[in-house]
This record gives structure tokens, C-alpha cells and sequence, in this order.
């Protein structure tokens, strides 16, 4: 079965389901949001932490290209950026309520105009990496185009602009660089659990 079409099965998703907004009181969406620069494992550590925790796992960039018939990387190069985060936000607007397992945002959701109040009231973690453990990381640049033409500036750049929104929008900060995303996804979890 695919991901999404677990998600969109709630008996798929035991845990997760409703969180609490201090205007509108419940709010059904995801267990756990994760958010990050493109390459931090958002993807790869959210479905670990989906099998950990029994519930469903969606990748938002899945989300997008299924909506709108290209990779996310292609479409913000077709699209450009201001188009793009305006249907990024306007797909999550009907993401949010109807998933109530893992979601893992696109690198630039989080700095989407309007999205930072969409996220409030759900668990979200910033999974944070460095210039030069990204750089590492492999399949960055064929799923990433709007990186040419050149990625370690680009990057450099994209780490220190959104580094704030990240941390501004997540409940958690999970260091990533030279780690192994069972490890990180300790963190990830222990971020879930409710402090004494
Ligand atoms: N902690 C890690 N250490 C090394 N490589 C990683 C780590 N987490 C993810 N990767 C690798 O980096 C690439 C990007 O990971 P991905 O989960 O797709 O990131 P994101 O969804 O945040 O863009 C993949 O090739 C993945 O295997
Ligand atoms: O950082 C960004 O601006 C983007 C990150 C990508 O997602 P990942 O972070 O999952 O790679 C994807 O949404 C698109 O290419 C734009
Ligand atoms: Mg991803």
C-alpha cells in the first residue's frame, strides 16, 4: 500500500488524530510534523517514525506532485517560488485536517506566507543539518534543480535565512549532522513525550 493511500485510512492512524489549538480548542492533523532544509531527512526519519509510532507516513513533495503532476523540485523551477508556496499552502490547508499520522514538510513549506499559523497547533520538529553534511548527502541536486547553479552558496544561504523559521515554527530541534537516523529518531520521539 502506498503512503498516501495509507494516510487517507484512519484505522491506520491509532495514535494520532487530535491536537489543541488555544482559539479552536481540538484540531484534527498529524502526530508529528517535521521540517527542515532539503536533505535533512525529513523524509527518511518520518517514516521511521511513523513505523515506530503504528500510524501512516505522507510526504508533503508527494503530496504536491501528485496534485500537480511534477516533482516539487520541478515545479518551483516551472512555477517559480512565490507560485509555488502559494499552492503549497493551499494544498495543506486540506493536508492538515485529513492526515493524522507522520507528515513530512517540503524543505521551503514552513517559509510558505501564512503557513508558520497553520503549524501552530500540532507537534513539529526541525530536524537541523550543517553546509557540510548536507553537501554530503546524497541525491541533493537531481531532486533539487532550483540549487544551480551553485548549490554550496545557495545552500549556505537557504541555511541561514531559514534557520529562524524553522526553529520559530517547531516545538523541537533535533540535531542531524553526522548522525544515523535511528539515533535522531530517539530524538524525534523523546520530543513527543510530555515533559515532567
Ligand atoms: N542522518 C543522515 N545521515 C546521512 N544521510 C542521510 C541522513 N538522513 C537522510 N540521509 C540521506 O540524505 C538524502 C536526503 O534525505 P531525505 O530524507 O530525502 O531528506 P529531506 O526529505 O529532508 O529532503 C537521502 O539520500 C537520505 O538517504
Ligand atoms: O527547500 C525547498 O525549497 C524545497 C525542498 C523540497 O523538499 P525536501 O526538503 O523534502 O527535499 C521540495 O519541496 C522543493 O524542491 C523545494
Ligand atoms: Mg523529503
Amino acid at each position: 500500500m502506498s503512503a498516501n493511500s495509507a494516510a487517507s485510512d484512519p484505522a491506520h492512524d491509532p495514535a494520532g488524530g487530535t491536537a489543541s489549538d488555544p482559539v479552536n480548542g481540538p484540531v484534527s492533523g498529524p502526530v508529528l510534523v517535521l521540517v527542515g532544509p532539503p536533505g535533512s531527512g525529513k523524509s527518511t526519519v518520518g517514516r521511521l517514525a511513523a513505523d515506530h509510532l503504528g500510524v501512516s507516513f505522507r510526504d508533503f513533495d508527494d503530496d504536491m506532485q501528485a496534485e500537480h503532476g511534477k516533482e516539487a523540485g520541478e515545479l518551483v523551477v516551472d512555477f517559480g517560488r512565490e507560485r509555488f508556496q502559494e499552492l503549497e499552502h493551499e494544498l495543506l490547508v486540506r493536508v492538515l485536517p485529513e492526515h493524522h499520522g507522520v507528515l513530512a514538510l517540503g524543505g521551503g513549506t514552513p517559509t510558505a506566507p501564512g503557513v508558520p499559523e497553520l503549524l501552530k497547533p500540532f507537534h513539529v520538529v526541525f530536524l537541523d543539518v550543517d553546509l557540510d553534511h548536507l553537501l554530503r548527502r546524497e541525491g541533493l541536486l537531481p531532486l533539487h534543480p532550483w540549487l544551480m547553479p551553485n548549490p554550496r552558496a545557495q545552500l549556505r544561504q537557504l541555511l541561514s535565512d531559514r534557520r529562524p523559521v524553522y526553529a520559530a515554527v517547531a516545538d523541537a530541534t533535533v540535531p542531524t549532522s553526522g548522525r544515523e537516523p535511528a539515533d535522531i529518531l530517539n530524538d524525534v520521539l523523546a520530543s513527543l513525550e510530555p515533559s515532567t
